[in-house]
């Protein structure tokens, strides 16, 4: 569907993407995942035909986005990371002026403004002036713009940033609808936005792609490196005599324990291999007890840390620990978004 092909972006000596290679297929919502400045905004401006890439190549159904624009643009509904909108148009004067510029035939218009406005909710502020509409709705705005249409694929640049928590969720509520129609591409670089929404992500860092699966894959793959961390009650000589004994113990740190007698130790196994019989069982036969012990897999969020080399205070990844339920539950029922609802839109 989308072929991405040794992509390379230079900014003056900046290299803002650097050899990527992709692709997306059919039906899919696809997370393009990485901290501020990886190159996000950058690829996907390239995917989009609006700015040309330095080289390499992007085909949308087959069609070169440089050689023929017209047909793979065409394929492509795309929410810059600020919505281009018109504030001085009321809605419905701004889908009608986005249908014209993608060449929508004037008897189909209507019908196809109508079915975008539906999708993304907005049918009810149709005659609103787009400066008085709140910045979620704004962005319903700009994904109506982008669904018009209906192109087979949508690229969203970042659609929740700088949204409250409510509309947070409903923006991502909208993308999973739109998914069901369309194949999408999003961007963010929030951990928890693109797990919460995406199945396939594709982690980009300095303009590189270090890692692309499904979460579940990304997850299990760092499994296989478990770490272990142990509370044992025996004497430091005891203890790393036992450890070196089992093969599958790469290496280890020691501190004591907070009970009297006791060390806490820390494990790391070689991938694939899981000591905790063996460990059990030497550490007994040593006579020495252990009163902790816990198997600790890499979370998704590990393995992003670790690929992109950040380091979480820099990643805001905690920006949206909330669960859906809980904000929902703490929001009133009539936000800012329902009161900019009323006017009786006429689309
Ligand atoms: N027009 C430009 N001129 C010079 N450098 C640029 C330009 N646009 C982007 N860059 C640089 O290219 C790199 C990638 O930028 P890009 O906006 O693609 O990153 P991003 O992953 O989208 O980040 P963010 O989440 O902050 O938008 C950054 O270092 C940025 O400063």
């Amino acid at each position: 569907m989308i072929e991405v092909k040794d992509l390379v972006k230079r900014y003056g000596n900046h290299m803002a993407v650097d050899h990527l290679s992709f692709t997306v297929e059919k039906g899919q919502i696809y997370g393009f995942l990485g901290p501020n400045g990886a190159g996000k905004s950058t690829t996907m401006n390239i995917m989009t035909g609006y700015i040309a890439a330095t080289s390499g190549q992007v085909l949308i159904n087959g069609h070169d986005i440089l050689e023929e624009p017209e047909e793979a643009k065409k394929c492509i509904g795309y929410l810059p990371e600020i919505p281009p909108l018109y504030t001085d148009m009321t809605v419905s004067e701004y889908l009608l002026f986005a249908a014209r510029l993608k060449k929508i035939p004037a008897k189909e218009q209507k019908a196809q403004i109508l079915q975008a406005a539906e999708m993304v909710k907005i049918t009810d502020v149709a005659d609103r002036l787009i400066k008085n509409l709140s910045k979620g709705y704004k962005q319903r705005v700009g994904l109506a713009q982008a669904v018009l249409g209906m192109p087979e694929i949508l690229i969203l640049d970042e659609p929740t940033v700088g949204l409250d928590p409510k509309q947070i969720i409903e923006i991502r509520e909208l993308i999973r609808e739109l998914a069901k129609n369309h194949t999408v591409i999003l961007s963010s670089h929030i951990l928890s936005e693109i797990q919460e929404v995406c199945n396939y992500i594709l982690i980009i860092s300095g303009g590189k792609l270090v890692a692309s699966d499904t979460p579940e894959r990304l997850e299990q793959s760092r499994k296989a490196s478990m770490r272990l961390k142990a509370l044992i009650r025996a004497d430091r000589d005891q203890l790393e005599g036992v450890l070196k004994q089992i093969p599958g113990i790469r290496s280890w740190t020691t501190e004591n324990g907070n009970e009297a007698g006791c060390l806490r130790t820390d494990l790391e196994i070689s991938e694939g291999e899981d000591v905790r019989d063996s460990l059990f069982y030497a550490l007994a036969e040593a006579k020495c007890p252990i009163y902790e012990l816990r198997a600790e897999g890499n979370t998704l969020e590990d393995i992003f840390l670790k690929l992109t080399g950040e380091n979480a205070e820099n990643l805001n990844l905690s920006e949206e620990e909330f669960s859906e339920k809980e904000v929902a539950a703490e929001l009133p029922e009539d936000s800012e978004e329902t009161e900019e609802t009323g006017n009786g839109g006429n689309l």
